[in-house]
Order: structure tokens, then C-alpha cells, then sequence
């Protein structure tokens, strides 16, 4: 044994078959055991070595025969896997950056250097390497084509959800969005699909008009100064609309005009997964020693408090948790903690966005603004306020938030999939290897002129009969995704964006103060949901009252 640990040709050996072993199956999320089983390892060799060798008579010594013989096992290990890599891999065709063929840490630098806007990276190498598919890690590729989405997001996909999504699952459970299990996913749908229901909508309507008021009362207050922070006002709307309709609590953000505790930390936290959540291991080895998901650690606690307190009460008004509470039950299961969260961000942060970005292209277009609001002057013009019925058939409204989510998608980088064992084929000959992750870059695809003419113009009328050339192939247009992942909350939403929206235009001429909306296009970070930068505008209220 002695003699074998002085073997350099052992120690390559013993690499080769790590890497051997490393390349097939899930390693992601026991970096946490393969860490601390090394160094155990290390240590249990270098006594071994000190007793058992007669060659050896100090500690020191033993220390350097067990390091030349892991510094050999680990050279050999990085070599084989850099060369397999970059020139053997499976998906060695695919062209991409040549480091990205590497490591994944190549994306986190350039996160770090691109404004932490992946989405815009990610359309870069798409334009640089002109094609539909580019390789943006070690077994990950980008795919932009709409002829794709059936086969990689599409209700009949053969395609799982990848590692991206199970990172928290030992701190919180799996949520319904980051269950990779198919059969889990649709049990806990349903009880989902029926909070999110025709009916269940129309009993959380008489909050989103609650709230609305509020806004509106808040932001007339606040028009009488030179700049309002509407993305911050929109903000605090979507968030204790969240609240109240998610788990009947009120975060009161509008009342107080700032930011709960509870939300600031879900955006503290995001600033750090914006940058590693691209490499699952680092997010699960943060969230294990909590060094930089502190924030995170804390509001997983927070929302637990909440659903305790939420558990004690019948609220007169159902929300989306008397749906998903099982009342026979004493315990709360941590699961419901995931969804308690998804719930939270996907709600809040989503629509926060795309309405943000929709009063960015009003102020933007000015002959835009002017056109949406007289035609949803004409809706119901005796009230002075729009309910959500009143804004259910607009096509112009509805066309005016679609160009906000097909322009600036707040999932802008997609969702994360991995191909079956046996691979899959595209529509045009193109071969993907099996379990090789796979994201549909939404931000690309939704400004591809093959599926939208005009791309960048930010045009309602193409979703209307006013000019519907210019909408080519409707596929390409997934920012709530599709298939039987597809967003749950679609329908609440487009209702909360619709009344928003249409009494923001009813109550005020919008314009931009200071800048034209810089630190939106600029700041906003991509976090899997897109948190979005500031915008000031002026309001410029049309009525007295
Ligand atoms: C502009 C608004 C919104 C956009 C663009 C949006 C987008 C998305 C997308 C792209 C997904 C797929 C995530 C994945 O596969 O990993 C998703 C899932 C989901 N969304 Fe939304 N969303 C919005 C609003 C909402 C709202 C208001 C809710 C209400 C709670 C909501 C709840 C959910 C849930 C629970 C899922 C997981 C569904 C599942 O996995 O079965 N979303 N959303």
C-alpha cells in the first residue's frame, strides 16, 4: 500500500477513473460530501503513510508523499477533463465560446462584466456564432429555435427539468415549479390549478382592485413632485397583491410607500444568485454554509413564520392558500415553504417587471401612450374606475402588455431542461444528445424577426387585426412558458396588468423624468426572474379628483 501511494502511475490511474465516473450521472449537489470526504481522506492517508511506511520518520514527510500523490491525481483528473471537453465531448460540434466548453465559471465572469444581464450575453453568441444552437457550458447548450419549443418546453416533451432546480431542496423541499419529479409536479398541480381557477379569479378580483385604488390614490399624491419612482410604487402593489391574495397578508407597501423586510431580503438574496446561480453546486454549497445566501436563509424562515400564522385563520376572503393547506393536518409540510416562496417571487417580481418595462415604453412612445389611452378611455367612460372586467377584452391593451413581455420577458433567460437518455431530434435534422441541458433563450427568441417582423418596435397592433403580419410564427412567444410546466398565475396576471395599467392611463400623462429610463435598461438584473432597475417618471394627473 505504501508503495502504491508513491506510484505516480497509480495516482493518473486513480484520476482518470475519477473522471471516468464523474462524467456519467447527477454530481451537482454532493460537492457538499465530496469536499470534506477528500480531505478526510487526505488526512486519514497522510497517517497511514507516517505509521505503516519504514520510509518514512516525520509527519512532514508522510504530509509530501500523500501530496505528490494527490497533486498527481489531480493534475491528471483537471487534464483529462479539460482535453475531454473541449475536444471530446459529446457536444464538441456545437459552436460556442471555448472556454464555456470548460467551465461554467466562464459564464459567471461574464455575468459579472455584462451587467449581470445573461439574456443579453447569450443573444451575443447566438448573433457572434450565427446559428440557433450555441454551447454555453460543458454539457449545456442555448437553443433559439422556435421549431424547438415543442420538443423542449412543449406538453408532449420527453425533456426533465434539469439540476438548476433542485438546489434548495434540502434546506426547503421541492416547490411545484422546482419538482423535477413529473408525477409530483401533476398531483400538486391541481390543487394549484384550482386556486388559479375562473372562479377562484374572480374571488381574488375585489383585491386587485383594492390595491389598485390604492396605488393610484398613492402615486396622485406623489405626482404633485417632479419625479415619481413608478417602478418602485408598481412594485410594492405587486408584492401586497402577492400577500393578500397569495396568504392573506397585507405587506402594507403601498400604505407605508417602502419595502417590507421580508421582500427586501428576497432582493438581497437575488443579487447573489443572479451571479452563481448558473453553477448548482455553488448554490447548493452557499445555501449549506450559508456564506452569501444569508438573506435567503432568513426570509425561507420568515415565510415559514408567515404560513404558521397563516395556518390559525379562516380569512374571509379565499386565497391561494386555502387551496393548498391541508387543514387535517397538524403540520405544515416543507414543501409548502418552496411554494410559499414561489408563490412570492413568481407572483410579484414577474408582473413588477413587465409593468415597469410597459410604462418604459410609453414614456418611450409617446404616440403609443396616446392611442392605448384613448382607446381605453372608451372602456366603460362613464367610471372612474376600471375594474377587471371592464378591461377583459381590450385586444389594444392586451397587445400593448404582450410587446412588454414578448420585448422584456422576465424570465428573459429561460428555463433550464435536460434531454432524455436517447437524445432528441429537431425538426431540421439537428441531433441532441441525451441528458444534456438545454435552455430556450426567451429573450432571443421573442426578438427573432423570423417569428416577429420589426422585431425591436414595440407595436400592440401586431397582436391585434390592425397589423397582424407582423406576428410570423405565434410559437416563439413564451414568456409564461409552456406545456405542463407553464406558468400557473398567467391569468392573474394579465388581470392585474390590465386594470393597472389601464387606470394608470386613465389617471395620468406619463413622461420621463430626468433620463429616459437608463437604469432600467441598464440595472435591471437577471435573477431567473428579471429584477428590474429604477424608473422615474412625471405624472401629470388628467383629472382634478
Ligand atoms: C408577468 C407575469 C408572469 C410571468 C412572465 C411568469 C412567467 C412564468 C414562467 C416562465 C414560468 C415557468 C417557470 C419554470 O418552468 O421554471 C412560471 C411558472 C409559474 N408561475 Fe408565473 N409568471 C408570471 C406571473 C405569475 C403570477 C401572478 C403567479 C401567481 C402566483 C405565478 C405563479 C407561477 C407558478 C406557481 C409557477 C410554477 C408552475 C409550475 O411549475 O407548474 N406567475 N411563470
Amino acid at each position: 500500500m505504501a508503495d502504491l501511494l508513491r506510484s505516480r502511475t497509480v495516482a493518473a490511474a486513480l484520476g482518470l477513473f475519477t473522471h471516468f465516473i464523474f462524467n456519467s450521472g447527477e454530481w451537482d449537489h454532493h460537492v457538499h460530501l465530496l469536499v470534506p470526504g477528500g480531505s478526510l481522506l487526505f488526512g486519514a492517508l497522510v497517517a497511514f503513510e507516517y505509521v505503516a511506511d519504514p520510509r518514512v520518520f516525520t509527519l512532514f514527510q508522510a504530509f509530501q508523499v500523500v501530496a505528490t500523490a494527490a497533486a498527481v491525481y489531480l493534475a491528471t483528473l483537471a487534464t483529462s477533463v479539460i482535453i475531454y471537453r473541449a475536444y471530446f465531448h459529446r457536444l464538441r460540434k456545437f459552436p460556442g465560446p471555448f472556454a464555456a466548453r470548460i467551465t461554467k465559471f466562464d459564464t459567471i465572469s461574464r455575468v459579472i462584466h455584462g451587467d449581470y444581464q445573461l439574456y443579453k450575453i447569450i443573444e451575443g453568441f447566438h448573433k457572434k456564432y450565427k446559428t440557433d444552437i450555441v454551447r454555453t457550458g460543458p454539457r449545456e447548450l442555448s437553443v433559439a429555435s422556435a421549431d424547438a419549443i415543442p420538443l423542449i418546453y412543449g406538453p408532449m416533451s420527453k425533456c426533465r427539468k434539469g439540476v438548476w432546480y433542485s438546489g434548495a431542496y434540502h434546506v426547503e423541499g421541492a416547490s411545484l415549479q422546482t419538482t423535477r419529479d413529473h408525477q409530483d409536479h401533476r398531483e400538486r398541480r391541481k390543487a394549484w390549478d384550482r386556486a388559479f381557477s375562473a372562479k377562484s379569479l374572480r374571488e381574488y378580483e375585489p383585491r386587485i382592485n383594492r390595491h389598485t385604488r390604492l396605488l393610484l390614490e398613492k402615486l396622485k399624491e406623489h405626482a404633485k413632485e417632479q419625479s415619481v419612482r413608478i417602478s418602485s410604487w408598481i412594485g410594492f402593489f405587486a408584492f401586497d397583491v402577492m400577500g393578500d391574495i397569495g396568504y392573506n397578508r397585507g405587506f402594507g407597501m403601498l400604505e407605508k410607500g417602502e419595502e417590507d423586510e421580508m421582500i427586501e431580503l428576497v432582493h438581497k438574496s437575488m443579487a447573489n444568485m443572479s451571479t452563481f446561480g448558473h453553477i448548482p453546486w455553488v448554490v447548493g454549497m452557499m445555501l449549506r454554509t450559508s456564506v452569501g445566501a444569508k438573506d435567503l436563509l432568513t426570509f425561507m424562515s420568515l415565510v415559514q413564520d408567515v404560513l404558521v400564522e397563516r395556518k390559525k385563520i379562516t380569512p374571509a376572503e379565499p386565497d391561494v392558500f386555502s387551496h393548498l393547506i391541508d387543514d387535517t393536518k397538524e403540520e405544515i409540510p416543507l414543501q409548502l415553504n418552496a411554494d410559499s416562496r414561489l408563490m412570492i417571487v413568481a407572483g410579484s417580481d414577474t408582473t413588477h417587471a413587465t409593468l415597469t418595462w410597459l410604462v418604459w415604453e410609453l414614456c418611450m412612445h409617446k404616440d403609443a401612450q396616446a392611442k392605448l389611452r384613448k382607446i381605453t378611455d372608451e372602456l366603460a367612460p362613464n367610471k372612474s374606475f376600471l375594474d377587471a372586467e371592464d378591461v377583459a377584452n381590450c385586444p389594444h391593451l392586451d397587445g400593448a402588455i404582450n410587446e412588454s413581455l414578448r420585448l422584456h420577458p422576465a424570465v428573459p433567460s429561460g428555463l433550464q431542461r435536460e434531454t432524455p437518455p436517447s437524445g432528441i431530434t429537431l425538426p431540421d435534422g439537428t441531433y441532441i444528445p441525451g441528458e444534456t441541458t438545454v435552455w430556450m433563450p426567451i429573450h432571443t427568441l421573442q426578438r427573432d424577426e423570423r417569428s416577429f417582423p420589426d422585431p425591436l418596435k414595440f407595436m400592440p397592433e401586431r397582436w391585434t387585426d390592425e397589423a397582424p403580419e407582423y406576428i410570423k410564427d405565434k410559437r416563439a412567444f413564451i414568456p409564461f412558458s409552456a406545456g405542463v410546466y407553464n406558468c400557473v398565475g398567467q391569468k392573474l396576471a394579465m388581470m392585474e396588468m390590465r386594470v393597472v395599467m389601464a387606470n394608470l392611463l386613465r389617471s395620468f400623462e406619463m413622461d420621463f423624468a430626468g433620463d429616459m429610463g437608463e437604469a432600467v435598461v441598464k440595472k435591471s438584473r437577471d435573477a431567473f426572474t428579471l429584477s428590474v432597475g429604477a424608473l422615474d417618471v412625471k405624472l401629470t394627473p388628467r383629472y382634478k379628483n
